[in-house]
């Protein structure tokens, strides 16, 4: 379903500031892998949903979707497989429009033009179904304006939204980060809910070791711009934190020692 391969991405190339955020990364994943990404700031795990999405072009490799390559696609046609949940509550959503009106620039994207007009009485029959999965009665309340909404609220809207229109990869960024504890753990139910209902091939990136552990088939581990720690399966199922902890400290060991060196 989705395959990176050698991927290669340099921000201000040949100047002094010159980084490579990845450095040759190839990840595989079949049609309804759910696979956590965890590492330290500055690894590359938002430069790899970036790629993914189209945001960035790479300098090296290609990302393929479901066969295409979609490598050197603008970001709004890759927008028609990928679904997408920043950690800002404000960037999934536009405070200015209502729900419905959300969730109808939500339901056009990726569809033909023909599609896009405005919220039907049918339309709207649908996002009130939509919106009462959330259990948050959203359903009552689709002419609210979003931007009156609180931070748990929006983002569990911002996740119907990137999976409403059908995509078949959905990439989330530290998107309960933001949310008290309660919020985030209404919001991690309403991702594990998606996902399963709409077999969502996912990435998922979160500083939560107890979340990456428990989320997922799979969990990745990235460290300066490569993936450096691959666990699926049983083995991740049997996995603990002090696990991690440990893959982070052999990390901070060998970083200490090139410093010293
Ligand atoms: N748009 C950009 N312009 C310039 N440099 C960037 C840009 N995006 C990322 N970088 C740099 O690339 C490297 C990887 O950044 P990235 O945001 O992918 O890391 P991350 O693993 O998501 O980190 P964090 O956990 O802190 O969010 C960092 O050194 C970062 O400063």
């Amino acid at each position: 379903m989705l395959e990176v391969r050698n991927l290669r991405k340099i921000f201000f190339q040949h100047t002094p500031n010159e980084k490579v955020a990845l450095d040759g990364v190839d990840l595989t994943l079949a049609e309804g892998d759910f696979v956590t990404v965890i590492g330290s700031n500055g690894a590359g795990k938002s430069t790899l949903l970036n790629l993914v999405a189209g945001e960035f072009r790479p300098e090296a490799g290609t990302v393929h979707i479901d066969g295409v390559d979609v490598t050197k696609m603008p970001v709004h046609k890759v927008a028609r497989w990928v679904g997408r949940v920043f950690q800002d509550p404000m960037a999934g959503t536009t405070p200015n429009g209502t729900i419905e009106q959300n969730l109808a620039m939500a339901f056009a994207r990726g569809k033909t033009r023909g599609l896009r007009t405005g919220v039907t009485r049918a339309k709207r029959e649908l996002f009130r179904e939509e919106l009462a999965s959330l259990e948050l009665g959203l359903e009552n309340r689709l002419r609210t304006d979003v931007g009156l909404l609180s931070g748990g609220q929006r983002q569990a809207l911002s996740l119907l939204m990137a999976t409403f229109s059908g995509p078949k990869i959905l990439l989330l960024d530290e998107h309960t980060a933001a949310l008290d504890p309660a919020r985030a753990a209404l919001v991690t139910r309403l991702t594990d809910e998606a996902v399963a209902r709409h077999g969502l091939t996912t990435l998922m990136v979160t500083h939560n070791m107890h979340q990456a552990l428990s989320m997922g088939n799979r969990l990745i581990m990235m460290h300066e711009g490569r993936i450096i720690y691959d666990l699926a399966g049983e083995d991740k199922k049997k996995a603990t934190t002090d696990d991690l902890l440990h893959e982070f400290a052999k990390l901070k060991a060998v970083s200490d020692r090139t410093l010293l060196a």
